[in-house]
């Protein structure tokens, strides 16, 4: 079995020590996966009752509690090809287990919205909770994504992931040459596709680097699907405002991506009109975007916007390898939206939320 260099928990790193082991792999995440999971569930064990009673909170804690129960299986077992073949398909079961675990938390916190008066205090944990609830299911997914496409039976097919051809460049989710601009314009191009179904119209792009127009690869290491998944949400919210504000002749979207030495910055800006500032703090707002999904049979009527988590889970996106996203809207005038990457990619390790006393005083103050 070829020795392979272990490189600590950074997902980044790790995937980049390209002889990546699968044996170094397996014995790594059969003991890091249970101790994320166990991380969430003690936590998900401290959400206020009302809360924790909810059949949907009480459905996801049960796929947690399965998944743990499914990983620490492996926990004595030595790995021979078998047994990693095993583990690869346990991987991919749990993940597909937990497809749903967005929307289904959504419709526990409707469930307790619509049972329960949610006092100020309950819905500061219930956004703290959140925010590291999703954050650490990133990670798990994270993980999970790199074992099983490094290692798994697609492995001598993986072309690309998330649609975008890359030459089979790709070590797992990372591409260590992500061409950031042509990401933006994937983004752009399906967030104009629904703009142009639902408005007969769309904003043109108005892509820039460092401030002048370009059209020039922009290769970082980075996750396509998590810059592409950021950067739909924002397009698709400022085409919403755009289009809300302009019958006809809607002024472009601009996107300047600055390369600067710690951060590259991805600078979103729209004519959309604005937003006052006490509605732009409520849409990173979980309980705030928690609302009745729109009926399926009037799909073709429902906004761009998706009464979904998009604006808090692309902010986790961000901050996963400890860059960020903001928000500063003009009221009157139209909305940034800044994208803030991590440019050195020793810098770029995971941001992880770990149980301790601090975040459990979070929950329940002390008396
Ligand atoms: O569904 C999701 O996950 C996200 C759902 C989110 O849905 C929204 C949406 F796409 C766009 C806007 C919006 C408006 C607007 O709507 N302006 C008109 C109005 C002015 C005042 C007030 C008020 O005073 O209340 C309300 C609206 N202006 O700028 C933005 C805007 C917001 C963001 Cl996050 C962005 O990245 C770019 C933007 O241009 C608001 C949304 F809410």
């Amino acid at each position: 079995m070829k020795r392979c260099e272990l490189m600590g928990p950074n997902p980044l790193l790790h995937a980049l020590g390209l002889n990546a082991c699968e044996r170094k792999s397996y014995l790594f995440l059969r003991k890091e996966l249970p101790v994320r999971l166990a991380n969430i569930m003690k936590e998900i064990a401290l959400l206020p009752d009302n809360l924790l009673r909810m059949p949907s909170v009480g459905l996801v804690n049960q796929w947690y509690e399965r998944s743990f129960e499914e990983i620490i299986e492996f926990e004595k077992i030595d790995p021979d090809q078998s047994v990693l073949s095993q583990f690869c398909e346990r991987l991919i079961h749990i993940r597909n287990r937990h497809a749903d675990v967005v929307q289904t938390m959504a419709q526990g916190v409707l469930e307790l919205k619509e049972s329960h008066e949610v006092d100020p205090g309950v819905e500061n944990s219930i956004q703290y909770f959140l925010d590291r609830f999703y954050m650490s299911r990133i990670s798990i997914r994270m993980l999970i994504n790199q074992h099983t496409l490094l290692f798994g039976e697609q492995i001598g097919k993986q072309e690309s992931v998330n649609g975008i051809g890359n030459g089979g460049r790709h070590i797992g989710s990372i591409d260590p040459a992500c061409d950031v601009a042509a990401v933006v314009r994937d983004a752009y191009e399906n967030a104009r596709f629904l703009c142009d179904r639902y408005y007969l119209a769309s904003p043109e792009l108005e892509l820039l680097q460092n401030g002048v127009p370009s059209d020039r690869p922009l290769p970082i290491v980075y996750v396509p699907s998590h810059l592409y998944h950021m950067l739909f949400e924002l397009f698709k919210n400022a085409m919403r405002a755009v289009m809300e504000r302009y019958e006809s002749s809607p002024p472009p979207v601009t996107l300047n991506i600055v390369q600067g030495r710690e951060d590259i910055s991805l600078k979103m800006s729209d004519r959309g009109g604005g937003i006052p500032r006490s509605v732009s703090d409520l849409l990173f707002k979980y309980m705030y975007s928690t609302a009745p999904q729109p009926s399926k049979s009037d799909s073709h009527n429902v906004p761009l916007a998706g009464y979904g988590y998009g604006l808090p889970i692309s902010r986790l996106y961000a901050r996963y390898f400890h860059g960020d996203l903001l928000l500063m809207s003009c009221e009157g005038y139209g909305t940034d939206a800044v994208i803030y990457l991590k440019a050195l990619t020793n810098e770029a390790n995971e941001l992880l939320p770990i149980f301790n006393r601090t975040s459990s005083k979070f929950y329940r103050p002390a008396p």
